[in-house]
């Protein structure tokens, strides 16, 4: 069985060397949507019986590893340094630095690799991060597969 959850947010970003205007510093409202596998768990008094988890388990771990601190951040390259620089001159600016560009598809990468050992098998039910599917418009996303 697969279970998602979603969760939006927004954040700054720019594709240094895009060929057109995803170079300049703009945002998006983002959202992420997680997927677990795992066997629905059949024990009669607990909160979880009948799910893989708890959807607002779910939620909550993601919301604390990966969406509380990308929200209202500048999401920057690494090697962007220009606006490393800038953003580093800001007082108490809220600066996610990223070790890749920052495209959908390197943040789906980044927020699968961020979430993968969060999700615990407590109940043997063999749960699993599947999928991080990062939306970064409503038409444009990007999936990563475990
Ligand atoms: N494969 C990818 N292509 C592009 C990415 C990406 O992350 N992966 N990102 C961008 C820019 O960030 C750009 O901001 C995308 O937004 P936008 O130009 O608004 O895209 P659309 O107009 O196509 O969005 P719609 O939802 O279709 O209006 C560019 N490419
Ligand atoms: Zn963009």
């Amino acid at each position: 069985m697969q279970i998602t959850t979603r969760l939006e947010f927004d954040a700054g970003h720019r594709i240094p060397s895009h060929k057109s205007q995803c170079k300049n510093l703009h945002g998006h409202r983002y959202a992420i949507e997680i997927t677990l596998s795992g066997d629905i768990i059949t024990l009669e008094n607990a909160s979880e019986n009948g799910m893989v988890m708890d959807f607002s388990d779910v939620k909550a771990i993601a919301k604390r590893a990966v969406v509380d601190v990308w929200d209202h951040a500048f999401l920057v390259y690494q090697h962007d340094a220009e606006i490393l620089d800038f953003l580093n001159s800001l007082p108490d600016h809220k600066t996610v630095v990223f070790p890749t560009v920052p495209t959908a598809e390197n943040m789906a990468a980044e927020a699968f690799k961020i979430l993968k050992n969060q999700y615990q098998d407590t109940y043997g039910n063999h749960l699993k991060l599947e999928k991080v599917r990062l939306y970064e418009t409503p038409n444009n996303w990007a999936d990563a597969l475990s």
